[in-house]
């Protein structure tokens, strides 16, 4: 719930084409306590004006000339996109108030102002605001937390695949290619019964952190969950543009890790897939890089390996370099 500090602090704008009543409003509102209160008699500004400050409360004079508040409604109506204007009607018109409630407003007040009306009335209509607001932060926190891995802040399992899927369509549409990275760390499962959990959880968040470093930021890097992660790379034209960014990152991982007094060391595995060579499925993507990245760990860790070329270590081929081809006869 809103404390009655937050509620005295919201933003409030005062629209009334006479500086009389603007005047009245402002001096109402500081007199209770309000501290963020602006006002405009221009009604074409109150737009402009929400989408730059966007106001906990809008006390709306109904009746002025040029743009009426009918008007400037249906213009907060294109900004608020959840629906909810925050808009009290200020009116004299008792034929007004209902059309006021129909065209968006949550309530209204009556001119000429009862001080113990209007008090309540704001007072209310800020608590149900604000109350709205938290909820809305919430949903939204709620909804990042269930695309993101709560260790590393790095995009899930489920946003991935989102990802993956839109690399795809835009990689088709514009005749590129994109590759698919599997990365699985080695010996991590040492760490942790050597140093305890605590000290694997900081590795993991250290190598999310250099894997980001080492990528584009337009690339998507996962956690699959464990020690397994993934990333995606679009807007590529060979496999070798893939090729370059792996070896980064095999180096990049193996660089020693200063946790407390500790040094420690661990590498990492990559598979590759590039669609559309490869595959043209998300599944089958994953599928290949996977089997590709047991390749690379069979072939002895510390090294990415691709489905057309051989596995290969922390230095990758020339790009000129001819690769063996593709052995997948026990796939
Ligand atoms: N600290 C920590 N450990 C985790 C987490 N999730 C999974 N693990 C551990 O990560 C380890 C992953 O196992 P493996 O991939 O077989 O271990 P590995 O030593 O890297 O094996 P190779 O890939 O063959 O080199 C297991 O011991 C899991 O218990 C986590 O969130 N935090």
């Amino acid at each position: 719930m809103p404390s009655r500090e937050d509620i005295l602090n919201a933003k409030i704008l005062v629209v009334d084409d006479s500086p009389d009543n603007i005047e009245l409003m402002e001096e109402i509102l500081r007199e209770e306590g309000y501290t963020n209160v602006s006002s405009t008699m221009l009604p074409e500004q109150v737009c402009p004006l929400h989408r730059q400050h966007t106001y906990d409360l809008i006390l709306l004079d109904l009746q002025m000339p040029g743009l009426n508040g009918f008007q400037v409604m249906k213009g907060l109506k294109e900004i608020e996109q959840g629906g909810y204007l925050p808009v009290l009607a200020l009116t004299a018109q008792p034929s007004f108030k209902i059309a006021a409630l129909e065209a968006g407003a949550r309530d209204f007040i009556s001119k000429p102002f009862d001080l113990l009306e209007v008090h309540k009335r704001i007072h209310n209509m800020l608590e149900v605001r604000l109350l709205y607001k938290e909820l809305a932060q919430y949903s939204k926190t709620q909804q990042e937390l269930a695309l993101h891995d709560a260790l590393t802040g790095l995009p899930n399992r489920r946003l991935l695949e989102d990802r993956i899927a839109t690399t795809l369509q835009h990689a088709n549409r514009h005749h590129h290619k994109a590759a698919i990275m599997y990365l699985d760390l080695d010996g991590f499962k040492a760490i942790n019964d050597t140093y305890g959990h605590a000290y694997g959880d900081e590795i993991l968040k250290m190598v999310a952190q250099r894997l980001v470093a080492h990528s584009r930021k337009e690339d998507t890097v996962a956690r699959l969950g464990g020690d397994e992660f993934m990333i995606v790379l679009g807007d590529i034209h060979t496999l070798q543009d893939a090729m370059g960014p792996a070896a980064k990152l095999v180096e990049a991982v193996s660089e020693p890790y200063f946790i407390n007094d500790l040094t420690l060391r661990l590498s990492t595995s990559i598979g590759i897939s590039v669609y559309p060579d490869d595959a043209e499925s998300v599944e089958a993507l994953i599928s290949i890089a996977d089997y590709a990245l047991y390749e690379a760990k069979r072939a002895g860790k510390n090294r990415f390996c691709t489905t057309s070329a051989g596995p290969v270590e922390a230095t990758p081929a020339p790009a000129s370099a001819p690769v063996a081809p593709a052995d997948l006869a026990h796939r």
